[in-house]
């Protein structure tokens, strides 16, 4: 597999509808979200979607860590989220900043629902069932977008 890049605003793939994975691609996938991963930590990201690579599936990894912009933000290793779903979100929502690997040099505030329910399957096919909030959860709306053809700045307020 040859070094992946990311897509840029305009590239066409960012606003696709990316493709459920089946359980039986998994593994073939396995060594791709290896360097996703490793693009990621290249890019300082705190998340990135398989379509950022111009890979349609839907895929991503969630990666919180302090940062400048949110120091409080929790410690958490990167996750790998297969065929992710929200299936709930509070109506109560926040304003922050974001930033997106595929938009260097941008930022903006958007409001993002400050708790939410996810679903989503693991590399061995496990499904977990969680609740996220704070930045996590903002991160993981982020990228569940990125799935939907959808980047933050149709989103800034
Ligand atoms: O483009 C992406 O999906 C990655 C994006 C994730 C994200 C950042 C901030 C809020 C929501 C989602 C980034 O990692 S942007 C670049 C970055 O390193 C960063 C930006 C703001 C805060 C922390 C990190
Ligand atoms: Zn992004």
């Amino acid at each position: 597999m040859d070094a992946l890049t990311i897509a840029q605003l305009g590239n066409p793939i960012l606003r696709q509808q990316a493709e459920t994975l089946t359980p039986s691609q998994y593994n073939d996938y396995a060594p791709f979200f290896a360097e996703l991963e490793k693009i990621m930590l290249e890019h300082n990201g705190v998340g990135i979607a398989a379509p950022q690579v111009s890979e349609s599936v839907r895929a991503f990894i969630v990666a919180s860590r302090p940062n400048p912009r949110y120091p409080n933000a929790p410690m958490m290793a990167p996750t790998l989220m297969l065929n992710p779903e929200i299936t709930w979100q509070s109506e109560e929502t926040e304003k922050d900043w974001e930033g997106c690997l595929s938009i260097p040099g941008m930022r903006a505030k958007v409001s993002r629902s400050t708790h939410i329910d996810v679903r989503y399957h693991t590399l061995d096919g496990e499904v977990v069932s969680t609740r996220m909030e704070g930045f996590i959860a903002r991160i993981f709306q982020h990228e569940l977008d990125h799935l939907n053809g959808i980047v933050f700045l149709d989103r800034a307020d």
